[in-house]
């Protein structure tokens, strides 16, 4: 979400005349509902910041009018408020929601204040004051909007880190050391919420029908759960690349799910220092476990990307790296953007 399309909505929402209130990107479409029900929500939050049952109601009237029935008013309204997104094929129709003239008027500051708090968050503000932390997974889809040359640079580098590995993976200049099959067959990605979801999603919808390499999910702590995948993956263990992901790196679940792996490698016999893949914040219990056993690579999760908006990060760029989107990853990445 580029700061231009937030802040950019003039050309989008009709009627030009009118100071618009909704950006181009930043519209969520709502599931169709009744216009009666849309227009009910808009009185219902005018009903609890009032203060009496009257001013509620006086109120309610400014807010929300009545749906329009005149078909030439209502066309008219239609040909006003048509909302178009060309770029995107997107149409959205207002014109029958009951709002008023003052409505608008009355929510523009507001607006206006949301946009401005959405621009600053873009540019690096603290959004997560609890954690003093910012915001900007949308940076990873273009680098060139993070806010300083550090970031971008740290972006980049990464991507390129990614690229690099996988090709050395699937091109199998790098290979698990006791394999028969002299190179890298399966991933076992362990990690759970955000830190499975991205992979999950880059698996089901994006990654070919017969990657280089097929991925398998250790998603939560059931053990009969793990046992079964380790079970599954069987003496291919010897050539899956296991890729523990935990943003805080601490997470027990996931490290139950590390702890059971590690133990079924040593009872096969493998290494799994030389097998093992880390994508965590840096100097987190994973980072320095996986530095200190001298695991196969390391990726950053940088501390301003939520677990769930990970997926353009390692944490769903490596998984998509390695079983060949056909895209390259910058390319993907354009796409996406
Ligand atoms: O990536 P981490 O730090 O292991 O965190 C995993 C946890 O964090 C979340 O992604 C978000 O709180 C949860 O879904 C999950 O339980």
């Amino acid at each position: 979400m580029a700061s231009s399309t937030i802040s950019s909505s003039s050309s989008f929402l009709k009627p030009r005349q009118r100071t618009p209130l909704f950006p181009a990107k930043s519209l969520h479409l709502p599931r169709p509902r009744s216009i009666r029900s849309i227009a009910g929500d808009l009185s219902t939050s005018t009903v609890s910041s009032a203060s009496t049952p009257s001013a509620a109601a006086a109120a309610e009237k400014k807010i929300a009018g009545p749906v329009e029935k005149d078909p030439i008013r209502l066309w008219h309204r239609y040909v006003d408020w048509l909302y178009q997104h060309k770029d995107l094929g997107l149409y959205l129709d207002v014109s029958r929601i009951g709002f008023t003239e003052e409505f608008l008027e009355r929510m523009e500051p507001r607006m206006q204040s949301a946009f401005l708090a959405m621009r600053e968050l873009e540019k690096g503000a603290i959004a997560n004051p609890d954690e003093g932390r910012m915001v900007g997974h949308y940076w990873l889809r273009n680098p060139k909007l993070a806010p300083n040359s550090f970031l971008m640079t740290q972006i980049e580098q990464t991507l390129d880190t990614i690229s690099k590995f996988a090709d050395d993976i699937i091109g199998a200049k790098i290979k698990p050391p006791s394999s028969p099959a002299g190179r890298f067959t399966q991933i076992l990605s362990v990690g759970i919420g955000g830190s499975a979801l991205g992979p999950q999603f880059v698996a089901e919808a994006l990654a070919p029908d017969n990657p280089p390499l097929k991925v398998r999910f250790i998603d939560n702590t059931d053990p009969a759960g793990i046992d079964h995948q380790v079970a599954q993956i069987g003496p291919e263990l010897a050539s899956t690349l296991v890729i523990v992901i935990s943003k805080s790196g601490g997470t027990p679940e996931t490290r139950n799910g590390l702890l059971e792996v590690q133990k079924a490698f040593r009872e096969a016999g493998l290494d799994f220092s030389k097998q093992g893949v880390a994508i965590t914040q840096e100097n987190s219990l994973l980072d320095n476990t996986a530095r200190i056993e001298g695991w196969l690579a390391r990726f950053p999760m940088f501390d301003w990307v939520g677990g769930r908006t990970s997926v353009m990060s390692a944490v769903g760029l490596l998984p998509a790296a390695l079983q060949a989107w056909e895209l390259t990853l910058k390319r993907c990445l354009l796409v996406l953007h």
